[in-house]
């Protein structure tokens, strides 16, 4: 056996591999370090059941892969070697091998392997392998986990500080009716606060009782599930908490009232700048990592609004490396107590100051599954390896676990809490998916023009039924997904060209672009237009229909992950994504947080229809997608 690149690259852990160690056949001269030659990467990529386990879903999340805990146990005093094999005691069967066939018969024999061979077609047949969620987990634990979920029907009820408990209604929710807790969120808050966690005991215990250790968390739940709060508001109440209790904090006011004292009085403003700097001043306590700036500034926007009564101090940081604006957010005489940052910019900045990340006690990876991923993972793994010494919990979340994911938890975080929600991978039933075959008629493989039609028909639909006020209308907010980056510009520019408000966001688009495009679809207010600003908007407008109903972006993945885009309900799939993880992100992107969504499929000629069936056969059935 000799490995493929696949398994040489280590895209989770933080040192790069190289594949030459690993290959033990004749083809091992052709390896040169560092590089893959061509015959590797054909054997690895080429057939679709090949895969890279990145892009797959995990089919088990709540417990993990099976581990060596589930193999057949080797006997202590077993020895490796030529003569291993002697004086076992344990028979060298491998218990998971196929039995022999059970009758005698010939012709039984046939008709048994014609079964199997009819089975394995079956299953290749399936374009996508489904399989129910949480369909290993025993009916009792199920049970269990359904039983907490319905306890707590209130933030009320949750154990934290009471500047928190405010901060989600009167800010964060506020102007909601009814304010409840989501799956996650009663999962997630008593289990990060520390209450113990019911379900199955984890397989590895501590090695030393007594000794305090970092405690890890999975929070694995669907998009638009409220994750964000989940994790944040146990993560301000642990800075408040500990405020008290923080030792440094108390040694350094000490010091503080001694200078006064020595100084008898004299203005505290003249020298207090001169004075030692407080233990917070670029020492955050709170990491929260998430992989783009438009996710920086989104979770920032949540955790001030939280921070304004629980009295904290958050910083963002993204974008590139400015001095001056690292300056102003972390080494500010106040301090800070929580940083949102994207992975490489804060490694960047950890490089210069060693010390930024040697007072984390709360390590946050949002959208882990993107950031332990082959781009992400050497700068995630970075802050994580400085963080590490004062980690007291690391906390994962994403809607999204791929299998590679999976694997590296188990390997590396055997001791995870995996919470879990129930309906994790699948799209919730709300969500409607309708698919136009772009190859019949009237479209014949137009797919630009079967976009346009389908986003006209979005907005005469909603201009005949939304209208309130009869001078004004309502405007949709649609979101049009392509695989690649270089087709948005394509498509949004023949978008405009049939007179369609369209704006095409790509890692190229300025930040100030993207921002003004992402503001009027992650705002949850109503979104009007005057007839009589409609119909100047059509007179100046190049086409000669002019749809003033709509804003549509058109985006790669750079907007389907995390961006909450509560007022979104239709999404258009331009291209069918590449994985069901594209397929559950970029749906995810209507129908949040309970509300009703529609996507619409663009199928042309050449792509895989039985994967967009079942897709779409899954939905229907509320399963997970695999
Ligand atoms: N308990 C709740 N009740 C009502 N709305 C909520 C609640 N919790 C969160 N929300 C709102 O739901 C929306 C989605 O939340 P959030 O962005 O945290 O989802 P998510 O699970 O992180 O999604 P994704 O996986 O796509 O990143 C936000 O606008 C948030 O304010």
């Amino acid at each position: 056996m000799w490995r493929t690149a696949r398994d040489s690259v280590c895209l989770i852990c933080r040192s790069a591999a190289t594949p030459t160690t690993t290959t033990t056949t004749s083809k091992k001269s052709l390896l040169v370090p560092g590089q893959f030659p061509a015959w590797i990467l054909q054997r690895t990529f080429a057939t679709r059941r090949e895969r890279p386990s990145r892009m797959v879903l995990s089919d088990n999340v709540a417990r993990g892969p099976r581990s060596r805990d589930h193999e057949p146990t080797k006997p202590k005093n077993r020895q490796e070697g030529p003569f291993g094999a002697m004086n076992r005691r344990v028979a060298n069967v491998d218990p998971r091998r196929e039995p022999p066939p059970s009758s005698s018969s010939p012709i039984n024999r046939d008709r048994e392997r014609e079964g199997k061979a009819k089975h394995r077609d079956d299953r290749d047949f399936k374009a996508l392998r489904m399989q129910r969620t949480l369909a290993m987990i025993p009916y009792g634990q199920r049970q269990a986990v359904k039983a907490r979920i319905e306890d707590v029907d209130s933030f009320d009820k949750f154990d934290l500080v009471p500047e928190v408990k405010e901060a989600v209604i009167k800010d964060v929710l506020k102007g909601m009716t009814d304010i409840k807790p989501t799956a996650v969120q009663r999962l997630a808050i008593p289990a990060l606060l520390g209450k113990p966690l019911g379900g199955p005991r984890r397989r590895r215990e501590l090695p030393i009782a007594s000794e305090k250790r970092m405690e890890e968390f999975l929070l694995a739940a669907e998009t638009g599930s409220g994750k964000t709060l989940s994790y944040l508001l146990p993560c301000i109440h642990y800075l408040r908490v500990s405020e008290a209790n923080d030792t440094d904090v108390i040694n350094y006011n000490k010091r503080l009232e001694q200078e006064k004292e020595r100084r008898g009085g004299e203005p505290v403003s003249r020298w207090i700048e001169n004075f030692e700097p407080h233990p917070n001043v670029a020492r955050p306590r709170v990491v929260v990592l998430v992989p783009t700036a438009e996710l920086v500034e989104q979770v920032l926007a949540v955790a001030k609004s939280i921070s304004h009564i629980a009295k904290i101090k958050v910083r963002g940081l993204s974008s590139t490396y400015d001095p001056a604006k690292v300056q102003r957010s972390l080494y500010a005489p106040g301090g800070v107590d929580m940083v949102i940052a994207t992975p490489h910019l804060l490694a960047r900045i950890a490089e210069r100051d060693p010390y930024i990340l040697s007072r984390v006690s709360h390590l946050v990876v949002d959208e882990a599954d993107s950031l332990f991923d082959r781009s992400f993972s050497p700068e995630t793994g970075k802050v994580l390896d400085r963080s590490m010494p004062s980690l007291q919990q690391l906390i994962l979340c994403s809607a999204t676990i791929p299998r590679r994911l999976d694997n590296y938890l188990e390997a590396h975080f055997p001791n995870i809490n995996r919470i879990v929600t129930p309906n994790l991978h699948a799209i919730p039933r709300r969500v409607q998916l309708g698919v136009i075959d772009v190859s019949k008629d009237p479209y014949r493989n137009n797919k630009l023009l079967a976009c346009a039609d389908a986003i006209w028909s979005i907005g005469k639909d909603a201009a005949s039924h939304d209208g309130r006020d009869p001078g004004e209308i309502d405007v949709k907010r649609i979101m049009v997904f392509v695989n690649e980056r270089d087709t948005t510009q394509e498509v949004a520019d023949y978008l405009v060209s049939k007179g369609i408000d369209a704006v095409a966001l790509h890692r190229d688009t300025s930040e100030q672009r993207q921002s003004e495009a992402l503001a009027a679809f992650t705002s949850n207010e109503p979104l009007t237009i005057s007839k009589a600003d409609a119909e100047t908007k059509a007179k100046e407008a190049k086409s000669t229909r002019h749809l003033a109903n709509t804003k549509v972006i058109v985006a790669t993945d750079l907007a389907s992950r995390g961006i909450d885009t509560l007022a979104v309900r239709h999404v258009v799939l331009y291209d069918v994504p590449h994985t069901t993880i594209d397929f559950i992100h970029r749906l995810g992107r209507a129908g949040r947080m309970g509300r009703r969504g529609r996507g619409i499929v663009l199928v042309g000629k050449d792509d895989r229809r039985d994967i967009v069936s079942e897709v779409k056969e899954t939905m229907f059935m509320g399963q997970a997608l695999i």
